[in-house]
């Protein structure tokens, strides 16, 4: 385990399980369609790269940018897009690839913005799913964990952009944060943000 992780909330073979399992699911749930998978960059890149493969069927992969966390384990509440897909997607059947949904604001952005160029249908699989943290409500198709309200890092996730690439979701040592200081319970620290 890694000398900044404190305990590890579900491990490389949970994930792994997991990510067939729904990749079954969409591949049974698409067949036939033409399916666009649209991971959001930077989290979901270890989630769409392995759910992707777990997919049995032809599928488009494109990329958003949208961030609104910043360094911080705190979002900023202002979701902004830092780079956009490819392409109209009127004859595509989109599904987002999430890493992580929180507050909500992130997919409520997306999904809003993503309605309005008229896919022909939009859905949302998501790795974790901390439910009682929401502050915009989203519908979530498809989600691998409810997970309790702690910030993660690990598979994607990171904290000042570092631990990406753990293959497992982990809890950090309080000591490994500096300013933003250990973060609060999450409702606490959305609160605060109103
Ligand atoms: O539900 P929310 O509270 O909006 O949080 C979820 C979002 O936060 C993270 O992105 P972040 O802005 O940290 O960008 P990153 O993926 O590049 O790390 C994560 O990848 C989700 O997209
Ligand atoms: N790394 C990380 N990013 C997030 N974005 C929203 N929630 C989280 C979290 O718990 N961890």
């Amino acid at each position: 385990m890694h000398q900044d992780i404190e305990e590890i909330l579900i491990s490389e073979d949970q994930l792994q399980a997991k990510i067939k399992h729904l990749g079954e699911q969409i591949t049974q749930d698409y067949d036939g369609k033409n399916l666009l998978l649209l991971g959001t960059l930077k989290g979901a890149v270890p989630f769409i790269a392995d759910l992707a493969r777990a997919i049995h069927l032809p599928l488009e992969l494109d990329y958003m940018a949208v961030a609104s966390y910043g360094n911080s384990t705190q979002s900023s509440g202002i979701v902004r897009i830092v780079k956009d897909m490819e392409g109209p997607i009127e004859q595509k059947h989109v599904l987002i690839i999430e890493d992580i949904i929180d507050s909500g604001r992130t997919l409520h952005y997306l999904t809003d913005l993503l309605r309005r160029r008229n896919p022909l249908s939009l859905k949302v699989c998501s790795l974790l799913n901390k439910e009682h943290t929401r502050v915009q409500n989203v519908p979530v198709d498809y989600y691998g964990f409810t997970i309790p309200d702690k910030f993660v890092v690990g598979y994607g996730l990171d904290y000042a952009q570092l631990y990406r690439n753990l293959p497992y979701i982990g809890i950090l040592k309080p000591s490994v944060y500096a300013d933003d200081s250990k973060p609060q319970n999450q409702h606490q620290s959305m609160a605060e943000n109103q």
